[in-house]
Formats: C-alpha cells, sequence, structure tokens
C-alpha cells in the first residue's frame, strides 16, 4: 500500500504546494510502522521503516531537500540552549529534521547560554534528548553522532555585545570551514524568558546577523504578560527586526490534529453547514496535564495558566475553529481571519471565570506536592494553575454559543482536545428508546493528544430483532488509520517552516495584540482583585467551580464523562 501510496504523489495534481508537502508527509507516515518495544541504543522507541517506505520519505526529503537548498545554507542558533525547551523540543525538533532529510546538507547548530560549558559537555547534555522514530538498523546512533558533529555551544551573557561578537565569529568559522563564502540563512531561536526576549533579540539582529542571506527570529510565547508589555515588545523588537523576519511561535500551531482542523472544516461539505449556533449547542476547549510546574516557577509564578496556554494555545485553536473561510491558503489570509474572529469576541465576563491551583494530596505512602510545596513558587502564591472560562463570540455564526476553555496542571490526566456538543434531534422521534435528548445529542471530538484522532458521537441501532439504539463513534484514530507512525513533533514543523519562510502557523502582530486586548482587563481584576484561586487536590478533575460555570450555561464538560 506504501508503494502505491508512493506514486500517487508523482501522479496526482495537487491544488497548492502546501496540499502537496501534506499528501507526501502523510504517505510518509503510513509508510512507518511501530514495533513495539524496540528501543534505539539510547533508549528511546524506534519502529521500524516500511521496506517500501523509502520512496515516500525520498519523495518527502526531495522535495523539502529541494526547495531547503534553494534557501542556500543554514547556521541555527538556540539562544537559552541550556534550558529546558532547548533539550526537551527545540534540539530534538532540528535533529529530526536531519535525520529526515529536510535540512540542507550544509547546516550547523549553535547553542549560545550563560552556562558555563565545553562543546563536548554541551554535546553530551543534549544527545540522550535527541529521538530517533526509526529502526535501529538505519544507524540511528550514526546520525546522532554525525548531527552533533554540526553542533556547537558558546558560553556568553545575554546583554553583553562583545559576548554576541564572539559568537559571530565562532558562527563565521564553522560557515567558511563547511561551506566557504555562499550565501547563509541565519536562523535564532530565542528559547528564553521572555523578561529577556529583548536585549537578545537586539543584540542578536545587531551583532549576529548574517552578512550574505537572511535572518529570522523565532520568538517563544508568551510574547509579554499583558497588553502594554506586549506592546512594548513588539516595538523593541521592530527596532531591529522586520516583521517579515519575525516568528512568533505558538507549537500547537503545529500539531497534527490543529493543522486538520482546517482541511476537516474546508475540504469537507458535509461539515460546513453544520459549522455555526443552528446546529452547535456549545463548544469545549481543554487542556490538562497530569503534571505540575515542577521546578518551573520562576517562569510560571510570573504568568500563570492563563497566560501560559490559554491566551495563546487555546485561543489559537479557538480562533481556527470558529474563523471564517479563508480567501486562500495563504499566511495573511489565514491569518486575517484569525484575527476578525478574535475581535469578535466579547469582553470577558468575571462571572464567567474560575480559577484554581492544585493542592498537595496523599498518594499510597507518598505525598503528590502543592504547588505551593515548588522550591520555585514564592510563598503564599495566588498564582492560578487552573482556569475555565465561558467566551462569546459576538457575530452572525455564533452569536449565543458559549464557548468553554478550561485549562490546568497536576489533574487526573494529561489530554487537548476539542468537543462540539451539537442540538437534540428536534421532535426526537427516538424519545422512546433514546430518553433525554441533550444527552443523546451528538458530539464532534477533535483528540488533539493523546492518541490523536477524530470521532464523531451518534445514536445507532443495535444489530437484531428488536429496536435497540446506543450511542457508538464514527472514529478515525490517527495509531491504526496511518498505521502506527510516529507523527512529527509540532516543532520540527515549525522550525521547517521559518527554513522554508513559511509563515502560514505563525501569530502576527495584530493578532497577538487582540489576544492580549481580549485576556488584559481579566488578567488585571484578578490582580487588583487579589482573587484566590479555589484549590483542588492534585490529579483531581479540577475546582468543583468549573463544574458550575459549566451547568450555568447548561453544559456539561465532555471530558469528565469518558
Ligand atoms: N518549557 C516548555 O515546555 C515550554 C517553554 N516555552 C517557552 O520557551 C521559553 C523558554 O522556556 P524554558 O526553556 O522552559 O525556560 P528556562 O527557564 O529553562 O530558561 C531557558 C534558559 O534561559 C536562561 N534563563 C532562565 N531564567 C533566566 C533569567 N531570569 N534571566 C536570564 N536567563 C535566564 C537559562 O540559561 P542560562 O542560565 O544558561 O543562561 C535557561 O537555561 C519561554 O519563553 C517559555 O514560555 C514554550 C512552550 C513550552
Ligand atoms: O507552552 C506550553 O506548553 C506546554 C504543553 O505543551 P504540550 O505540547 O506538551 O501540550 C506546557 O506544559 C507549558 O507549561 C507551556 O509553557
Amino acid at each position: 500500500m506504501a508503494a502505491a501510496a508512493a506514486s500517487l504523489g508523482a501522479s496526482r495534481a495537487y491544488a497548492t504546494p502546501v496540499a502537496r508537502g501534506a499528501a507526501i508527509r502523510s504517505r510518509t507516515r503510513a509508510a512507518r510502522k511501530i514495533i513495539p518495544g524496540r528501543r534505539s541504543a539510547n533508549g528511546l522507541r524506534v519502529d521500524a521503516v516500511a521496506a517500501d517506505a523509502p520512496s515516500a520519505i525520498d519523495d518527502d526529503a526531495a522535495m523539502f531537500k529541494g526547495k531547503v537548498k534553494k534557501s542556500g545554507k543554514l547556521s541555527i542558533c538556540v539562544f537559552g540552549a541550556s534550558g529546558d525547551l532547548a533539550k526537551k523540543k527545540v534540539y530534538p525538533a532540528i535533529f529530526s529534521l536531519f535525520y529526515d532529510g529536510h535540512l540542507p546538507d550544509d547546516f550547523v547548530v549553535f547553542g549560545y547560554a550563560r552556562s558555563n560549558m565545553s562543546n563536548d559537555e554541551f554535546k553530551d547534555r543534549i544527545r540522550s534528548s535527541l529521538p530517533c522514530r526509526i529502526s535501529a538498523a538505519k544507524d540511528c546512533d550514526v546520525k546522532v553522532e554525525k548531527f552533533l558533529t554540526r553542533c556547537f555551544y558558546t558560553a556568553g551573557q545575554y546583554d553583553d555585545p562583545e559576548d554576541y561578537k564572539s559568537l559571530d565569529v565562532a558562527m563565521a568559522e564553522q560557515e567558511q570551514a563547511l561551506w566557504g563564502d555562499k550565501k547563509t540563512l541565519r536562523l535564532f531561536y530565542l528559547s528564553i524568558p521572555p523578561s529577556i526576549f529583548v536585549p537578545v533579540a537586539q543584540n542578536a539582529a545587531r551583532h549576529v546577523s548574517s552578512k550574505s542571506g537572511e535572518t529570522r527570529v523565532i520568538v517563544e510565547k508568551p510574547f509579554g504578560r499583558d497588553l502594554e508589555s506586549s506592546r512594548a515588545l513588539t516595538e523593541a523588537l521592530a527596532q531591529d527586526l522586520a516583521e517579515e523576519h519575525t516568528y512568533r511561535i505558538d507549537h500547537y500551531l503545529g500539531k497534527e490534529l490543529i493543522e486538520n482542523l482546517t482541511v476537516l472544516r474546508f475540504s469537507n461539505i458535509v461539515f460546513q453547514p453544520l459549522w455555526s449556533r443552528t446546529y452547535i449547542r456549545n463548544v469545549q476547549i481543554n487542556f490538562s496535564e497530569n503534571f505540575g510546574t515542577e521546578g518551573r516557577g520562576g517562569y510560571f509564578d510570573n504568568y500563570g495558566i492563563v497566560r501560559d496556554v490559554i491566551q495563546n494555545h487555546l485561543l489559537q485553536i479557538l480562533a481556527l475553529f470558529a474563523m471564517e473561510e479563508p480567501a486562500s491558503l495563504d499566511a495573511e489570509d489565514i491569518r486575517d481571519e484569525k484575527v476578525k474572529v478574535i475581535r469578535s469576541i466579547r469582553p470577558i465576563d468575571m462571572d464567567n471565570v474560575v480559577l484554581g491551583q492544585y493542592k498537595g494530596k496523599r498518594d499510597g505512602d507518598g505525598v503528590l506536592p502543592g504547588y505551593l510545596d515548588d522550591d520555585t513558587v514564592p510563598p503564599g502564591s495566588r498564582c492560578p494553575t487552573f482556569a475555565a472560562m465561558a467566551l462569546f463570540i459576538d457575530n452572525a455564526r455564533w452569536d449565543g454559543v458559549p464557548f468553554l476553555i478550561k485549562a490546568g496542571k497536576a489533574l487526573h490526566k494529561r489530554q487537548a482536545e476539542i468537543r462540539v456538543q451539537f442540538h437534540h434531534s428536534p421532535g426526537n422521534l427516538y424519545k422512546k428508546q433514546l430518553g433525554n435528548r441533550e444527552e443523546n445529542s451528538n458530539e464532534l471530538v477533535f483528540r488533539i493528544q493523546p492518541d490523536e484522532g477524530i470521532y464523531l458521537n451518534i445514536n445507532s441501532k443495535i444489530p437484531g430483532l428488536g429496536m435497540r439504539l446506543d450511542q457508538t463513534d464514527l472514529d478515525l484514530q490517527y495509531k491504526t488509520k496511518y498505521s502506527g507512525g510516529a507523527l512529527p513533533d509540532a516543532y520540527e514543523r515549525l522550525i521547517l517552516d521559518v527554513v522554508q519562510g513559511d509563515k502560514r502557523l505563525f501569530i502576527r502582530n495584530d493578532e497577538l495584540e487582540a489576544a492580549w486586548k481580549l485576556f488584559t482587563p481579566m488578567l488585571d481584576r484578578i490582580e487588583e482583585d487579589e482573587i484566590a484561586p479555589e484549590l483542588y487536590p492534585y490529579g483531581s478533575r479540577g475546582p468543583i467551580g468549573a463544574h458550575y460555570l459549566a451547568s450555568r450555561w447548561n453544559v456539561r464538560w465532555g471530558d469528565t464523562m469518558e
């Protein structure tokens, strides 16, 4: 099947390069098969690549390799390379792109941070986090070592121009040694706390920019902590970075299900008439994690759950879910529609907001620590680790439909999903069999993670001579439909887009402005009124107040019923 699918890419005309790329990527993934239990030498899960997969992978690599090679030589510098995100996400994503052949042959990766480390110490630090989504027979460890020969580390201060000049010299030396005086794309990843974005972006732009090619800067969320600081950040960055070279990353936009949301909406006519208040009763966007802040209190306590995931990840999901169809798949057309719908969201009513903070809980012989037990959290902090809110979009399509958003740390499971609950079937012909109308209404669920999938809950007749009905699912499970292929991480998709110059999945400054305009008044109220969060036990389903909020709008949280 994979071989047949591989030829598909060659024969079928695709509407756009993006569509062709998506088709090739999904065929490539379809060709990969997980062999449960296999692990590579560095202890990461491996899978076998089906014998006929190389053609699909070659297609994929060739398509991207060709485009990337046209962009010249590539130098990446990760600022904050000693940190959590760099180790957990950024370096693994760059390695995966290298491994799958999406980077040019001529690339080099520099790490920059204050921590004093030798090159070898730095390589030892990141080696264990590099993933191998392939069979050991593919010499993954060889590829890891080859990748590490292109990795270098420079220690320096974030506010000392001389240290940036030294970094520039080090980068130039490696570029010269590897590919001579060729046009080079320099890509900076600011994997640092927002509090130092400006000095790093300005110094990097002034002292480390590419002398021969473009310079692009990836800026991490949450892009400031309120409207004023976000504007100041945008203005400060704009002094040295053109908007076109500034890539505000929200990695949720690179997740498979989020990319698929617009494909499902706009390429399947069956969903289009349903996508409005006429058929949809409420929309729920749920984000839960089954772990706490675990030492990230220095950052988290200054931001809280609303700034950490709701003002960015969940709002982006809401925008893509609720926006009108864009004029094209062009980045600006998509982002135009997202801004419009964010601007249509009604100012947040504090009566529609519930805040929580996780507290310690006995767990067998041990104790699950509360937020305030985290050494990096200031004593007595009221910082919310949970928030639930009801938002309303005041436009013709969504007037009166509650969008219930919920996000929390240290809950009972790790999951992110969109749940669309439809009105009941009018007349309720099968009321005798189905009973309560609301509970038997259809529900469409996008399972963002884990176990990526899309399923539609329907009423159906149970086979047999009688007329018994039950609720069942029309179910697209990625791990079965796409033969269990390991999905690329969101950061792979997004870093590759920066290399390709594709801004479709990145946040534009007016989107950011609209997002902070929406959330800043609420965030200010929380701090001015010193609103205390409702405590909830670590590992629970969150504060009870969230259920009262949902019932106020005649809604039951779908994720708590599973
Ligand atoms: N971690 C995650 O899961 C995610 C993080 N992000 C975002 O990515 C960015 C980086 O996050 P993360 O890696 O977790 O951050 P870290 O707290 O790990 O900081 C990264 C590096 O920055 C330096 N640093 C930390 N605090 C300060 C400070 N106060 N002043 C100067 N330098 C400091 C440290 O390097 P050194 O001391 O060596 O200079 C540290 O290793 C943040 O903007 C965050 O919002 C986004 C999504 C997920
Ligand atoms: O941006 C962030 O996202 C992560 C969750 O990302 P995921 O891809 O693992 O769902 C979150 O843990 C972190 O607090 C936040 O900064």
